[in-house]
């Protein structure tokens, strides 16, 4: 067994936001190991959010041809299938890390490849595919960053058979003839569009609604694109039971119907990657384990601390990048002695954002972009909130796309005055967000919100017809 080396702070896991720990603790002074048991970036590189995207883009960008008169006329093909296929595979780098783990080198992180436990109060093991054993000691925290992993549901006769993931979602080299997505989240729905685009004849089988986190208005654009390029959506569907007939698999989905399918796609959610890492023996469950707004864990001694999907608040790349710095931050402030037990809330260590302003967009076409809280969870929270919402139907929009269809809703607190909910639904509404994620965090007053124009002839302009809407 090999020495202990000591290091102010260990991070366990290198997907993006194990990454921004490490780097923003040496950007503080400090000295960071981080350990990666598979590929430095992690999911989101991978197998998440970046080849998702770009399985989604080309087809957007098609559309948008398609939407507009005299570019209309001028496309007359489909999607080639092998070009964005070869495009998704050049942004996963061929799933090969060596540029991140590069980076990370050159940020002045010590990078170590394994499994690492957490063995002992401070100190973790790292076992490498050689069956070498490091251990390092941390002087000031250890971070555990994870990720998640799929939740895969009780589904008679599923987990014997090779169904994919998100994860051979996002990285399959050839299109399936037809494709079965359980869950109607933002996962399957995004890899619906994606792979029907790309010819496959998929069927969406969602136990209730599809997209339920967002306004019904919003998920209901974008359901409604989706019947209309031909595919299937089957809601308040339980899938009872799958097997295998031959090659295709056969679902079984209530009252004597089935669902055949070559390729199996189950996305139903994803948990905190927190189990087997040797915080059970620590005395930890990690099914209530809780941290605070600096990360760290609730009766976990002050030196262990949780980011990102692991910590399991705002399973977002984005949001978790927010806490890896502000985590970062607080161990810094910590060390230094400049932080106590707790942050105040919008101080530069407490991660209050996630639970007022995180911002989330669904990258379909239309797309959702939604921040902050919805008029349900502001009502259920207690808050006098009210509702303003509207086609989107301004000039940008219309120059934009031709029969551009839209929706937009702004959540107010009434008492306050001030935005707290904003949703746009519509082609490429993404950008969009930002606007309503600041006027959030900066709680800007509705009668100052007034002087901020939006451009003509932009989407923007919705902006001055919901605030025209609400009354001012
Ligand atoms: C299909 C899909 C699409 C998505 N699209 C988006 C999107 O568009 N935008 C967005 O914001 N979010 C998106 N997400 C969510 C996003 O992928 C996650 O929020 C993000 O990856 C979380 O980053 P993380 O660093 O916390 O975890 P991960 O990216 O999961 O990284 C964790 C890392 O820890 C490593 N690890 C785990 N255990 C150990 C161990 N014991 N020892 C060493 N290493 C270990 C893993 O190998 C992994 O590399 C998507 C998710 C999915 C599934
Ligand atoms: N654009 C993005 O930002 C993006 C894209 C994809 C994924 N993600 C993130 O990845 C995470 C995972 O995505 P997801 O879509 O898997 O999760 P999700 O929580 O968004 O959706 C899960 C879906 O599965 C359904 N479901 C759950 N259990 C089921 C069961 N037993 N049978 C049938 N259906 C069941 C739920 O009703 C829900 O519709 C999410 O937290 C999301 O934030 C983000």
């Amino acid at each position: 067994m090999s020495e202990f080396q000591t290091v102010d702070v260990i991070v366990i896991g290198a997907g993006p936001v194990g990454e921004n720990v490490a780097s923003r603790a040496v950007q503080k002074g400090l000295s960071a190991v981080l350990i990666e048991a598979e590929l430095v970036g992690g999911e989101c590189s991978y197998w998440a959010c970046m080849p998702s995207k770009a399985l989604l883009r080309p087809g957007a960008v098609l559309n948008a041809a398609r939407s507009v008169a005299g570019a209309r006329e001028a496309v007359t093909g489909s999607l080639d299938a092998e070009q964005v296929l070869a495009r998704r595979t050049s942004f996963t780098e061929n799933w090969d890390d060596s540029s991140q783990a590069e980076w990370a080198i050159s940020a002045g992180i010590t990078l170590e490849r394994g499994r690492a436990t957490i063995s002992g109060e401070r100190e973790v093991t790292i076992s490498g595919a050689d069956g070498s054993q490091t251990r390092y000691r941390a002087e000031h925290a250890v971070v555990v960053a994870t990720g998640s992993r799929p939740t895969i549901p009780p589904i008679d006769g599923l987990a014997d058979l090779d169904y994919w993931t998100t994860r051979e979602a996002t990285s399959a080299a050839e299109v399936p003839a037809s494709l079965a997505v359980v869950g109607g989240g933002v996962a399957g729905v995004e890899l619906a569009q994606a792979w029907a685009r790309l010819g496959a004849e998929v069927t969406v089988v969602a136990r209730s609604g599809i997209l339920e986190s967002f306004p019904r208005e919003a998920s209901e654009l974008v359901q409604d694109a989706l019947r209309a390029e031909g595919v299937t959506i089957l809601t308040d569907t339980g899938t009872d039971a799958v097997r295998k007939d031959g090659e295709s698999f056969v679902l079984d989905v209530g009252n004597g119907h089935t669902v055949t399918a070559e390729k199996v796609l189950v996305a139903t959610g994803r948990h905190p990657n927190t189990a087997g890492i040797g915080l059970e023996d620590l005395g930890f469950d990690v099914k209530t384990m809780d941290s605070d707004d600096t990360g760290r864990v609730v009766g976990g001694g002050g030196w262990l601390y949780t980011v990102g999907d692991a910590r399991g608040k705002v399973p977002l790349t984005h949001q978790g990048k927010y806490e890896a710095r502000l985590t970062a931050d607080a161990i810094a402030a910590r060390s230094k002695g400049e932080l106590g037990d707790t942050a105040e809330p919008w101080s530069p260590f407490a991660a209050t954002a996630d639970s007022v302003a995180a911002p989330q967009v669904t990258f379909t076409d239309p797309q959702i972009a939604m921040v902050g809280i919805t008029l349900a969870q502001a009502r259920q929270d207690g808050v006098n909130a009210s509702e303003t919402s509207l086609e989107i139907a301004v000039a940008g929009a219309e120059i934009q796309a031709d029969d551009y269809t839209g929706w937009a809703q702004l959540v107010v607190d009434e008492d306050r005055k001030v935005i707290i909910g904003a949703t746009f639904a519509g082609p490429e509404v993404a950008e969009l967000l930002h606007s309503a994620t600041i006027a959030i965090v900066g709680e800007v007053p509705l009668e100052r919100l007034w002087h901020a124009v939006p451009t003509y002839p932009t989407v923007s302009e919705v902006w001055l017809r919901l605030l025209e809407q609400y009354g001012l």
